[in-house]
């Protein structure tokens, strides 16, 4: 039986973020995002947040190389791989503004080790870069994975918000129009991926929808200094 009949309509990430509403709000309104908007963000959390991105995005660029692997391989839709291909372009764009953003915060790179969260975070990234795992599974994550940020960091830049002028550029980043755009393709790949996917491979694109949400949650802590 096919796993990924449509819920009124609406493809199965629709549902699931409803569905997980709590958790996932968790994720995206998290208290260390809500002190970015409301202006009183501790500038040292904000540090440790950048510089352990920074780690993570490094630990992203062979996780989307496996999922450009996946989709060139499996995919019948050819426009797939340009969606992600983009993203990988921009990866290179990222990884230099972190670069430049550390040395604005004097934060140094090169002498920082992952914490434990992001080192939990990155084993999730590994393990779905196994050639075994679909790509409706990955697809699933990648989309969450940006998703989190684009809604996290777009409530940054609402009205009557008071993020401070010199963290603006940080939640432009991913809370633009243009990265929304982005997220809003991913998501099409995977509700398309989810619609063909038998019914176990849907579960475990359920389950790594929920271990992304913890995991952004767990990075949020850590860079609050939490954990
Ligand atoms: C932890 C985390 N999650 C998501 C993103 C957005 N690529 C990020 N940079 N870092």
């Amino acid at each position: 039986m096919e796993g990924g009949s449509l819920d009124n309509g609406r493809g199965k990430t629709a549902t699931w973020m409803e569905q997980y509403r709590l958790m996932y709000d968790r994720a995206t309104r998290h208290p260390f995002v809500l002190s970015i908007r409301d202006g009183t963000v501790d500038i040292s959390a904000f540090k440790r947040w950048l510089g352990q991105d920074y780690r993570f995005v490094r630990e992203f660029v062979p996780f989307l190389a496996s999922i450009l692997l996946k989709a060139w391989k499996d995919s019948d839709d050819n426009s797939d791989v340009e969606v992600i291909l983009g993203g990988m372009a921009s990866l290179n764009d990222e990884l230099s503004w972190f670069k430049k953003e550390a040395s604005k915060w004097d934060v140094h790179l090169g002498g920082i080790a992952p914490q434990k969260a992001n080192l939990e975070y990155c084993r999730l990234l590994q393990n779905l870069m196994l050639p075994e795992i679909d790509y409706a599974v990955v697809i699933t994550a990648f989309w969450a994975i940006e998703t989190v940020y684009q809604d996290s960091f777009s409530l940054c830049l609402e009205s009557g918000s008071k993020t401070p002028a010199e963290l603006m550029e940080t939640c432009k980043r991913w809370g633009n129009a243009h990265f929304k755009d982005y997220c809003r393709s991913l998501q099409k790949i995977a509700d398309r991926c989810l619609e063909n996917a038998p019914g176990d491979v849907v579960r475990k694109a359920e389950e790594a929808f929920l271990s992304v949400l913890e995991h952004e949650i767990g990075f949020w802590n850590m860079s609050s200094g939490e954990s």
